[in-house]
């Protein structure tokens, strides 16, 4: 099927996001939707809260597939940093050196020591140096990557997940996953886990230098880290409860964003901005206070692990002191430690900014897994079915409902068991009063739900054992909704066909009657829907969407008119273009015309789910039912 609109926008700012909580669980709550309502919105569920179910070790199996495609160059990237700060920390040891050697050898007159100390600087720094642009290099070309990779996993999956998903997870989160939760990733990757690898080489290399300095220093050294140790799991733990809220918020900030924008036009039309404005900054400060909450976790990590390391700074020092006042140690290894320990202490502060990204990434990672986690409520088939070939001397191909009952997951039943069957080449109207069932009907035709129970089947073959590709081709729906994608006219018709030729793209707009309103277009076929000048009347946007499915030339149309009235040269261009459409195939219309109804072959009414009624227009019209009362009042209505 080839879905060439959306159905309903999925966020709206009126659309339903909320569910029950036992979706999972296949529990379902509310009342019945035969009274045509929502069940109640008071259970908030982990749509509502953004955290979607992330299975145990989800967030670590993500990072690993991730990351394997570049072990090589991780390895390399980590075995840089190793040699880079090898040479780095040098700087300490040479001083230790000048002082002891090199500055009693020039009093007696020597230089080698000097030459030693000047070569042995120029090629550390020289080593430092182009150790660290390889490690940039190779750490930046994986990071990037695997962002590539992630936000392109994101991309395919949200286009994988069922229309349910979308419409309770809205399109302002999927933003969000893709973006600040991947940002937050990136900043992990490139800037955090450099500064964590530095910070615990650099830990290493100092701690084993002062133990071969002095045992005593080093074993001081490693005594300071107990107490360093405890206050970062204990800012580790705050700071994970931190950054979860405040990813959290942002996504509800973002969310709130796109919902507004998505339907700026009922928000102007009904004067929702000072409303909007509120939600949004209550919403804002949140997200404020949240980060703010975070920021304040991480200077009280700063400033504790400050006065930890001075303080141990200072008694090392004052014991050092003694012993070199005593002769128990040299002052050149005095010195030398005391710069070592401050290359210990003072990565402390890094530390702190590796663990805001460790968290924050943690926090978006988990949030990303979940997603990636949920699974598509209408699957491909494991082995695909083929449709029969088509019969040469009949149009279209037989639809059935059999045995089908159906109910979404965030309501009750909807559609009570029915069964139904449309003959190949017939166009078949529904009619029936506002939430009687008749998008829902569709959109099972269209697979975009499978039933609860029951079949529904195209010419015998039950619609989940087709493959997509195969459906996309025999079942198209159009929306009343007109939805044109950024690119050229001629793109947007070409999206039923996309190996289709101009020529046929034309011919097609011809038989549809949309020709001549194209090419008084400022490009003609090649104005861009988007930009000045090639934005589309509502009728304008119909006749593409008709172009497109005639141009799909499907098997089975289901066409959702157009509630909107046009003008009435429009109606006709719309009326007309619909015979083209309609015909040589098995029409499902969901009719609000009384011109479309007269020219179906036969009629179905439903009310609260049911088919109360079903014939040929005619017929229904000579029974005086509720299509009778209907058919009376449209009359009315036109005369
Ligand atoms: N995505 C959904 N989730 C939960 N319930 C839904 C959803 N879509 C529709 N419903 C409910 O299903 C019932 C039938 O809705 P449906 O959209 O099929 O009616 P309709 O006859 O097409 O109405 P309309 O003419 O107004 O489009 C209504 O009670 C509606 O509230």
């Amino acid at each position: 099927m080839t879905t060439t609109e959306t159905d309903r926008p999925a966020d709206g700012p009126d659309s339903d996001t909320t569910g029950d909580a036992g979706h999972r669980t296949g529990h379902r709550t509310g009342r019945p939707a035969a009274d045509g309502r929502r069940p109640p919105d008071d259970a908030p569920d982990a749509f509502e809260a953004d955290l979607l179910p992330t299975p145990k070790g989800a967030s670590r199996a993500l990072l690993g597939s991730l990351l394997a495609p570049h072990r090589g160059r991780v390895a390399a990237a980590t075995a840089a940093l190793l040699l880079q700060q090898a040479a780095a920390q040098a700087s300490p040891l040479l001083v230790a050196y000048a002082l002891d050697r090199v500055v009693p050898a020039l009093r007696a007159g020597g230089r080698g020591p000097l030459v030693v100390l000047v070569t042995v600087a120029v090629l550390c720094a020289v080593a430092a140096g182009g150790l660290q642009w390889a490690f940039v290099r190779l750490s930046a070309r994986a990071g990037q990557d695997v962002l590539l990779d992630l936000r392109g996993r994101i991309f395919r999956h949200s286009q994988a997940l069922g229309l349910d998903f979308h419409e309770r997870y809205t399109s302002g989160r999927l933003i969000s996953r893709a973006t600040t939760d991947v940002e937050a990733l990136r900043e992990l990757l490139e800037e955090g886990l450099q500064e964590l690898v530095t910070v615990v080489l650099a830990a290493l290399y100092v701690t084993a230098l002062l133990f071969w300095l002095d045992v005593g220093l080093g074993t001081a050294a490693l005594l300071s880290a107990v107490p360093l140790a405890l206050l970062v799991r204990s800012f580790q733990h705050r700071s994970q409860r931190a950054y979860l809220a405040k990813s959290t918020a942002t996504a509800a900030v973002i969310v709130r964003f796109a919902e507004t924008l998505n339907g700026i036009r009922p928000v102007l039309a009904f004067r929702r901005e000072r409303a909007n404005d509120a939600a949004f900054a209550a919403l804002n400060s949140r997200h404020r206070r949240l980060n703010g909450d975070a920021i304040l976790e991480m200077a009280r990590y700063v400033v504790g692990s400050r006065a930890v390391a001075n303080a141990a700074l200072a008694a090392i020092v004052l014991w050092g002191a003694y012993r070199v006042v005593t002769g128990g140690l040299a002052l050149g290894v005095l010195a030398a430690a005391t710069l070592y320990l401050r290359r210990l202490y003072d990565p402390l502060d890094r530390m702190g900014v590796f663990l805001n990204a460790y968290e924050s990434a943690a926090a978006s990672l988990e949030k990303i897994a979940g997603l990636l986690a949920q699974r598509p409520t209408v699957a491909e088939p494991t082995a695909p079915r083929a449709l029969p070939p088509a019969a040469p001397d009949r149009p279209g191909r037989e639809v059935a409902f059999h045995g089908v009952r159906f109910g979404y997951r965030t309501g009750g039943e909807v559609l009570p068991r029915f069964d139904l069957a449309l003959a190949a080449g017939t166009t078949v109207a529904v009619v029936g009063a506002t939430g009687a069932g008749k998008s829902t009907l569709a959109r099972l035709l269209a697979r975009f739900h499978d039933p609860t129970e029951g079949r529904v089947t195209l010419d015998g073959v039950d619609l989940r054992e087709l493959s997509g590709a195969e459906l996309r081709r025999a079942v198209v729906m159009v929306t009343q909704e007109a939805f044109l994608f950024s690119g050229t006219v001629a793109d947007n018709i070409a999206l039923g066909n996309p190996d289709a030729d101009r020529a046929q793209i034309e011919r097609t707009a011809r038989a549809i009657g949309a020709h001549d309103f194209i090419v008084a277009l400022p490009e003609g076929y090649d104005t861009d829907v988007r930009r000045r000048g090639g934005r589309l009347s509502a009728g304008q946007r119909q006749l593409v969407g008709f172009a497109r499915a005639l141009l799909a030339d499907p098997a089975v149309l289901i066409l959702d008119e157009a509630t909107s009235s046009l003008d009435i040269p429009g109606e006709r261009a719309v009326q007309r273009a619909m015979g083209a459409v309609l015909r040589g195939r098995t029409a499902l219309v969901i009719a609000h015309r009384l011109s479309t109804v007269e020219s179906a072959d036969r009629v179905l009414v439903m009310s609260d789910g049911r088919i109360v009624e079903d014939g040929a227009p005619a017929a229904l019209i000579a029974d005086g039912g509720r299509y009778a009362a209907l058919h009376r009042a449209w009359r009315t209505s036109v005369s």
